[in-house]
């Protein structure tokens, strides 16, 4: 009877709509019935202590068994829940939730865990073998996302490609990013795009060296300097400019784009954040986080600069004043389906052009700046990447894209900053479509199982000295090359199966370019008396406490750093 009670409340508490909506369906009455005939409100009574029972027996019947059912099973180790919250009010207790996540798999010492919040069962996972069973073996079953107040936001309410649900609209989406923006061929077209940014990059922190700041020269602020490079590269070849405004003529950004740029990073902050509404829908309307606000606000910043250009550009192609496409927001309004309509909607070409931004800004450029900050503690591994740089590309040029298959050192830095320090915790949420058994271990239908990226890449099983900044162990004695991608789910980069990452090729190339460009251009030491760099991670998240100053030496002849 308490597990009856328990369940019914949940169900009340968590969906009281659908409660309401099937009691009236069943009477065929509408609300105002209810409240109009007070006159008739003992048979009211009646027949809604009737329906009452009738839904509480049809739970008893359907969600009450199966979730006996559930509960008998063997779920994943995790903490006792609570009734109805679940283990919600240790997760609002213990901030930042990843590092509750973590710690409490620790303290079970468990690879794999349960923990109940509100309705949903959230499956964290820190070991390669269970990983590639989700991923690999089962990936048919767990290729959808869960529904949370910021992806639906994000997304335009869930019309574009990484947040949505399995389903046709991401089929869709998903193939048309992956066939018609980040193909090969399109790659290649978008090829002197990024090059003109990478060389604007190495123009930006040339000027940055010979300026004095507090008596000290050439000090870099890495963080700034790479997302400025990853943002000028993704304005350049979605928007076709890398300014929003006028820009600087050092090479560096304009106001508008470091909003555009930081506002970017505010938004990745928040999505599948942990909110409780996404565990309580009916919490939603009341924000309790803020986070609705707070995210509303970024998105009406970021709009403000990519709106303007979209409805301009789709005006010139209806006007006949386009013809040829010269970047992604071309391709994307030239789209056409079957008969000859627009693939895509006005909607549809915004949401996706703001989730294309989030995906490129953040990898590449967290992983510089980390590697940076490692390997000017370990000035043997900068030595060996520039001794490598030297020989593949020499002193008279700069690193192009076709140097990077011989580029093995460098593409190990990157790849141990990816092990290492990645940008988020966890994995977007893949939901499981159906019941199955992974292991040992029931997951029940809709479960968000979370790849821990931060314990995968520093389980001490797979990994010797795992908190060490080794990129060596990723080369192979064969001399085979070096890819970012780790199918194996040893870490995590791309991913891998359904869900996997389609901008391997940019991404690679991107992440690259970043490292190379500035590790063969210019030499990096600490700023004057700071013997180290403090590797001490912020507390909320996983990127440098401390954004990354670094001091840049010119090492290559100054006419190449020139536009
Ligand atoms: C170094 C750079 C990048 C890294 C490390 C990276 C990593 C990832 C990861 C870990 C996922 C989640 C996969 C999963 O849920 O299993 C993902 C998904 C995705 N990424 Fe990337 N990514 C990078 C660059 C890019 C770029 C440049 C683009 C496109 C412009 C892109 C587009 C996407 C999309 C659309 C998805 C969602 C796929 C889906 O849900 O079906 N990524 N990426």
């Amino acid at each position: 009877m308490k597990e009856l009670i328990t369940v019914t409340l949940h169900v009340l508490f968590t969906d009281p709509f659908s409660i309401t909506k099937s009691l009236l369906q069943t009477m065929g009455h509408t609300p105002f019935f209810l409240l109009s005939n007070l006159q008739s409100f003992w048979p009211s009574l009646f027949v809604i202590i009737t329906c009452f029972t009738i839904v509480i027996k049809t739970l008893r019947s359907n969600f009450i068994e199966n979730y006996s059912k559930r509960q008998k099973r063997n779920l994943p180790p995790g903490p006792k829940p609570w009734p109805i919250v679940g283990n919600l009010p240790e997760m609002l207790a213990n901030k930042p939730v990843y590092k509750w996540i973590h710690s409490l798999m620790k303290e079970m010492n468990t690879e794999i865990a349960c923990i109940r919040l509100g309705n949903s069962y959230v499956i964290p996972v820190t070991c390669p073998t269970i990983a590639s069973e989700f991923l690999r073996k089962q990936d048919a079953t767990f290729a959808s996302r869960s529904l949370s107040m910021s992806s639906e936001l994000l997304s335009g309410g869930y019309s574009t490609t990484i947040f949505v649900p399995f389903g046709d609209r991401w089929k869709k989406m998903k193939k048309i990013i992956t066939n018609d923006l980040l193909s090969p061929h399109k790659h290649l077209w978008l090829h002197d795009k990024r090059t003109e940014e990478a060389d604007n990059l190495m123009f930006y922190v040339y000027n940055k060296c010979k300026m004095v700041n507090d008596g000290v020269s050439g000090l870099v602020n890495v963080r700034s300097a790479s997302r400025l490079y990853c943002g000028n590269l993704i304005r350049k070849i979605t928007f076709n400019t890398r300014y929003f405004g006028k820009g600087r003529e050092d090479g560096g950004p304009g106001f508008e784009d470091v909003e555009h740029v930081d506002t970017l990073f505010d938004l990745l902050n928040y999505i599948y954040a942990f909110s409780v509404s996404d565990y309580m829908p009916c919490l939603r309307g009341l924000d309790l986080d803020g986070q609705v606000k707070k995210m509303k606000e970024a998105l009406r910043i970021v709009k403000k600069y990519h709106d303007p250009i979209v409805q301009q550009r789709i005006k010139q192609w209806n006007d006949g004043l386009k013809v040829d496409a010269e970047d992604w927001l071309d391709v994307l309004i030239s789209l056409k389906d079957a008969d000859n309509n627009p693939s895509l909607t006005l909607e549809e070409i915004n949401a996706q052009i703001i989730e294309l931004m989030l995906a490129t800004v953040d990898n590449p450029s967290n992983a510089f700046e980390w590697a940076l900050a490692e390997m000017i503690n370990q000035p043997e591994l900068l030595h060996r990447a520039v001794e490598e740089l030297d020989s593949v590309v020499g002193k008279d040029r700069l690193v192009q894209e076709s140097d990077i298959p011989k580029l093995n050192y460098v593409k190990a830095c990157a790849k141990e900053a990816f092990r290492l320090h990645p940008i988020a915790p966890f994995i977007p949420p893949h939901v499981s479509m159906s019941d199955t058994m992974v292991g040992n271990y029931f997951i029940p239908k809709g479960s968000h199982v979370i790849l821990s990226r931060q314990e995968l890449g520093r389980n001490p099983k797979v990994w010797n000295e795992p908190y060490k900044f080794k990129p060596e162990r990723h080369i192979k004695s064969d001399g085979s090359d070096v890819v970012l991608t780790e199918p194996h789910l040893k870490f995590i980069s791309f991913s891998t199966g359904r869900r996997g990452c389609p901008g391997v090729m940019l991404g690679t190339t991107m992440t690259v370019m970043l490292f190379a460009r500035l590790l063969h251009g210019f030499t990096w030491s600490a700023p004057p008396n700071v013997s180290t760099i403090n590797l001490a991670e912020s507390e909320n998240d996983i990127l440098l406490a401390q954004p990354l100053l670094a001091i840049a030496k010119p090492r290559l002849a100054p006419n190449l750093y020139q536009l």
